[in-house]
């Protein structure tokens, strides 16, 4: 598999903000890589390191095997940025037409259109349209000259389900033809229904970078759900990652609360809890999603466990 782009041991510095700390990354060719973090994690940073937008402080930072900063090595770069801002009095296909002229094989305007659903939108000027018909073509155009490696900063915010759906799949579809595709997301779904590999960013630092399946897996988090009147101590309990009180689980007419814990080992937990007497109902055990397995991921860095008061 080719290394299309890397980050190597790269530190970026935003003042006394450390937005990304010695980061080092590959980027293989055919891969959908799902860049998850919270809010301020440093993942638009390493995205516009990429572009060539930003330098890094220190490390480096390749982009098919040269300096992104320089223009040459961005020609086969495709990205849409997290803010969509499209040309008010142009119309939508001499938007696509102006970036896709700067490729030399590119996608055919009703072919893009079609596949993400803005057939009825080509005539129409952009400033009439909504932000999620923005958004649309803003992610549309980073495929528009058919790059070989294209990056997507949250490319679903602010469209409802339908759009969604059409729109990763037509990623999926680019992905098929041969483009390789890093995207960010708040949507933890998102990346679960999109990407193959998943590196986990809190605070500048990689937490994790493996396959989906490897991701959650090496978190090896269980929910464990029961109804205790003792959710509080239950909640303290060795071995629990995290507590939450399950939706709609406000304490029921009986005096019981529905707790969701996550824990690292649902057996060992269990012996735990059945020792320590507490009294408990309901009990059930899954595998943590995605979304629980990233929860225990970035709240297990601080020296302790966080428990969310219950
Ligand atoms: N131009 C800048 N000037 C100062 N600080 C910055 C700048 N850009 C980013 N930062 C800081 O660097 C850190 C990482 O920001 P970044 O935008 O990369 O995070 P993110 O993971 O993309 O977050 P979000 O999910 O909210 O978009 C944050 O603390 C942010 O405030």
């Amino acid at each position: 598999m080719t290394t299309l782009a890397r980050l190597d041991s790269v530190t970026r510095r935003f003042g006394s903000t450390t937005a990304l700390d010695a980061v080092s990354l590959e980027i293989r060719s055919g891969e959908i890589l799902g860049l998850l973090g919270p809010n301020g994690a440093g993942k638009s940073t390493m995205l516009t390191l990429l572009q060539g937008r930003r330098r890094p402080t220190s490390g480096t930072v390749e982009l098919f095997g040269g300096d992104p900063s320089l223009a040459r090595f961005r020609a086969e770069l495709g990205s849409t940025p997290q803010e969509t801002a499209l040309p008010d009095t142009l119309r939508v296909s001499e938007v696509i037409d102006l970036v896709a002229a700067h490729f030399p094989d590119r996608v055919p305007t009703a072919q893009l259109a079609e596949e993400f659903g803005f057939a009825d939108l080509l005539r129409r000027q952009c400033g009439a349209l909504s932000g999620g018909q923005k958004r649309r073509i803003a992610v549309a155009l980073a495929f528009a000259g058919r790059p070989r490696l294209v990056l997507l900063d949250e490319p679903t915010t602010g469209l409802d389900v339908d759009a969604r759906h059409g729109l990763w799949a037509a990623i999926r579809r680019h992905r098929a033809d041969g483009a390789t595709v890093v995207v960010t997301s708040h949507y933890l779904e998102e990346i679960e229904a999109l990407a193959d590999r998943v590196v986990v960013i809190d605070q500048g630092r990689v937490l994790a970078d493996d396959s989906l399946d490897a991701v959650r897996s090496r978190v090896e988090s269980s929910i464990v759900s029961l109804r205790s009147p003792s959710a509080q101590r239950i909640a303290e309990l060795a071995g629990v990652v995290r507590a939450e009180r399950a939706e709609g689980g406000e304490a029921s007419g009986d005096g019981t609360d529905r707790l969701d814990l996550t824990v690292a080992d649902s057996d060992e937990f269990v012996r735990t809890l059945v020792t320590s007497g507490l009294p408990f109902e309901r009990l059930a055990v899954r595998g943590a999603s995605l979304e629980e397995a990233f929860l225990a991921l970035t709240v297990s860095t601080p020296a302790s466990p966080e428990r969310i008061p219950v």
